[in-house]
């Protein structure tokens, strides 16, 4: 390719905001063309914003995953819904990602009116279409259409990525003209750090049931690259009382074990380097209160009551 210089190119940044669980992380993973934001079922296991980047021609695409939009209780869920209205407010463009199956619920509905404040363009993006009839799907997106202003919608399964390229090839024609923001082979701003990290969170959300993954957080707290190319990677699940490092950890320890061993193959499948994981469990029984631990999240930390 030639050398292209700033006036050439565009670039823009879109949010992906909606509910908890409507499937903004399975929908970047499916833009980008592999896995940088992780995925569970469960509801608001993105915390924080997560940037995945497709490079096409002249054009930069920079997609936002955010937390899921709830009504927080806790200081962490006030930083989580902070963070994705800061996304929105941010972006060139909002993508209003709505779980279809779901349907019109009364939490999509405040996050109608939230939405009628964000001046930026917005477009609605109907996911899950692969479990919903076509007429359900039609009304929905009716309904939708007369309640805000949608630049344009779009039907589209990010799990099986039906719909997908129309939604970047619309994205690639309205997004400003200007200089990109990262390199042409970066996928996300993710460090290696971090994303061993929520590697390792995905892992907890999956094994580990009930309320103990929202009150525990996973951070990396050395990453070595070694002599024979080898990653080195130390990190240490905070948790919130001792009952729950007994549960992570397991009878003899075989818990964490497995969560390390699951993390460790999809780090190696990812990297293709041997990767050699040390996870520890900490009780730190206000984490949810420490500045410091948000700013590992790539969180703001919210002032004033919990
Ligand atoms: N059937 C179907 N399931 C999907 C689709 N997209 C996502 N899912 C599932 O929906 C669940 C939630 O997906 P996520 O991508 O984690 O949703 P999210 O919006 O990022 O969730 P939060 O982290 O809570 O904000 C997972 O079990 C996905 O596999 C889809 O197109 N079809």
């Amino acid at each position: 390719m030639t050398e292209l210089t700033p006036t050439d190119t565009s670039c823009g940044f879109i949010a992906l905001v909606g509910a908890p669980n409507a499937g903004k992380s399975t929908l970047l993973n499916s833009l980008v063309g592999t896995k940088v934001s992780i995925v569970t079922h469960k509801a608001q296991t993105t915390r924080s914003q997560i940037r995945g980047v497709v490079t096409l021609d002249t054009t930069q695409l920079v997609f936002v995953d955010t937390p899921g939009i709830f009504a927080p209780r806790r200081r962490l869920d006030r930083a989580m819904v902070e963070s994705a209205w800061s996304g929105a407010g941010d972006a060139d463009l909002v993508a209003f990602i709505v779980d279809a199956e779901k349907g019109l619920t009364p939490e999509l509905e405040s996050l109608v009116e939230g939405l009628a404040n964000v001046r930026h363009p917005k477009v609605l993006v109907l996911n899950k279409i692969d479990t919903i009839r076509r007429e359900n799907l039609l009304k929905l997106s009716e309904e939708l259409n007369s309640r805000l202003r949608f630049e344009s919608t779009f039907m589209i399964s990010a799990l099986k990525g039906d719909g997908v390229q129309d939604f970047i090839d619309w994205c690639a024609k309205h997004v400003p003209p200007g200089p990109w923001h990262f390199p042409e082979d970066h996928l996300t701003d993710l460090t290696l750090a971090l994303t061993a990290a929520e590697i390792t969170r995905e892992k907890l959300f999956l094994r580990i049931h009930d309320e103990i993954p929202y009150n525990a957080t996973v951070e990396t707290e050395a990453f070595k690259v070694q002599k024979d190319g080898s990653y080195k990677i130390d990190q240490v699940i905070y948790v919130t009382r001792d009952t729950h490092k007994k549960i992570i950890l397991g009878a003899g320890g075989q818990t964490i074990k497995t969560i390390g061993a699951e993390a460790r193959k999809e780090l190696m499948e990812m990297y293709e380097v041997p990767v050699h994981l040390f996870i520890f469990v900490k009780v730190r029984e206000k984490w949810g209160d420490d500045p410091e631990r948000y700013r590992e999240m790539g969180l703001e930390y919210p002032s004033g009551k919990k």
